[in-house]
């Protein structure tokens, strides 16, 4: 399939697509224009109902549309074979969508085995692709389906979208279905993997949070796949086209721009680092100097284990080897919002940051995350008369006039 230059991905073109449904009364889609550019993420948010799933599904004709043209690239493939069309489309959904009895290399290795590629080639790719989403294949290769946790399954679903190198993925719902932890460490995956691969990305959401998060733009649909808007996150915000989009994003609007910062955006605090088996009292001294309360035992990747205070350090002679499972971690992409979430569902007053590879690079104080807050929502509200003002205006009675009872 043809890409377009500077991107691994291909641009989609709809051009009067219109979907009626049998017995049903009106179209589903009705004569939609729209331009997705290669290498973008769109997200299509809009009410339940109003026609994401039926526009996604018509890209890669799991629904055929009743007229139009659909262009992928320079490609017209309104009545190319579906199924060739498919297998250079990826396609996510909701739950990863594995075949259940087939083990994760299997899943994976799913489009290529029909293209007919061999074996070795299958293996190579499917090593690359499960280190591309942050599994480690010598550990999950032979895994079943059952076998993995739902965030897991989800970044085995995306290694198989991405298997045969497809210039578009389609994504439908895929993190609806996981805890809201998992979910931010998947949409941060998600960019991290773009950041790599390139490719024009459509996804559909019904959180207008993830799609501010994650779109480089955003449609917002109302019944009918009609185009209530179309552009970036902070062009939505900042000028909602229509009434309907005003109301749709409403009062999550203030909240949304929590969206437009993310961690990249604020400045870190440095850590004191640690290993395992390394002498307490050394660690305890390198913490004083830096005037470290904590300490993050990292691994021999630098990817944080633990955050244990200076005196649990003290307390042994040496760094122990324990494991901390509900660590709070973000990445450099998430919002501010996801920072807030993280550190309130651990209990923590802050946050460590991770890059791509999980390697330490800082930590985020909740303190910081607030004034930022604080600052967006000074300038999110409009200037309002308080309470004294208005008393003492054309609003209230005047002191004069007697007051409170
Ligand atoms: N297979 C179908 N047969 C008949 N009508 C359908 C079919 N699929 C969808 N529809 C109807 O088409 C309209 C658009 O549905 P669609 O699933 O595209 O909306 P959506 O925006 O993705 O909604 P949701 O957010 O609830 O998933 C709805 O009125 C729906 O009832």
């Amino acid at each position: 399939m043809t890409t377009d230059t500077d991107t691994a991905g291909s641009s989609i073109r709809l051009e009067r697509v219109r979907k009626q449904y049998k017995r049903q009364d009106g179209p589903a889609v009705d004569d939609l224009d729209l331009t997705i550019e290669a290498g973008e993420i769109v997200a299509f948010v809009g009410p339940s109902g109003c026609g994401k799933t039926t526009t996604l599904k018509m890209i890669n004709r799991l629904v055929e549309p009743t007229s139009g043209r659909i262009y992928i690239g320079d490609r017209d493939v309104t009545d190319e074979d579906p199924d060739r069309l498919r297998q250079s489309i990826g396609y996510v959904i909701q739950s990863g969508g594995l075949f259940p009895h087939w083990t994760v290399e299997r899943n994976i290795g799913a489009i290529p085995r029909v293209l007919g590629w061999d074996k070795a080639t299958i293996a190579q790719r499917t090593e690359e692709l499960l280190r591309l989403v942050g599994l480690d294949p010598d550990e999950f290769g032979d895994r079943l389906p059952k076998d993995m946790s739902g965030g897991q399954q989800q970044r085995v679903g995306v290694a198989r979208a991405l298997a045969a190198d497809p210039p578009v993925l389609l994504m439908d719902e895929p993190f609806s279905a996981v805890d809201p932890i998992t979910r931010v460490r998947l949409q941060d995956s998600l960019i991290e993997i773009q950041k790599k691969v390139g490719k024009t990305i459509v996804i559909v959401t019904h959180d207008f949070e993830e799609a501010t998060k994650l779109g480089d733009k955003v449609v917002i649909f109302s019944k009918g796949g009609h185009v209530e808007q179309y552009g970036t996150p902070a062009e939505i915000l900042a000028n909602p086209a229509t009434d309907f989009v005003k109301e749709f994003i409403g009062s999550g609007a203030t909240l949304a721009q929590l969206t437009l910062t993310r961690v990249k955006d604020v400045e870190l605090e440095a850590v004191t680092t640690a290993t395992v088996n390394e002498p307490s009292e050394v660690v305890v001294d390198r913490a004083r100097v830096a005037s470290s309360s904590w300490v993050v035992v990292v691994d021999e990747r630098g990817r944080p284990r633990a955050w244990p205070s200076v005196e649990e350090i003290a307390s042994v002679p040496l760094v122990s080897a324990y494991v901390d499972t509900r660590l709070p971690v973000v990445a450099p992409s998430s919002t501010l919002q996801d920072a807030l979430d993280v550190m309130l569902a651990a209990n923590q007053g802050g946050a460590l940051v991770t890059n791509g590879e999980g390697t330490l690079i800082g930590w985020l104080r909740i303190g910081r995350v607030i004034d930022i807050i604080r600052g967006q929502l000074d300038e999110a509200q409009p200037d309002e008369i308080g309470y004294t003002e208005y008393a003492a205006t054309e609003g209230g009675q005047t002191a004069t006039d007697g007051g409170a009872p």
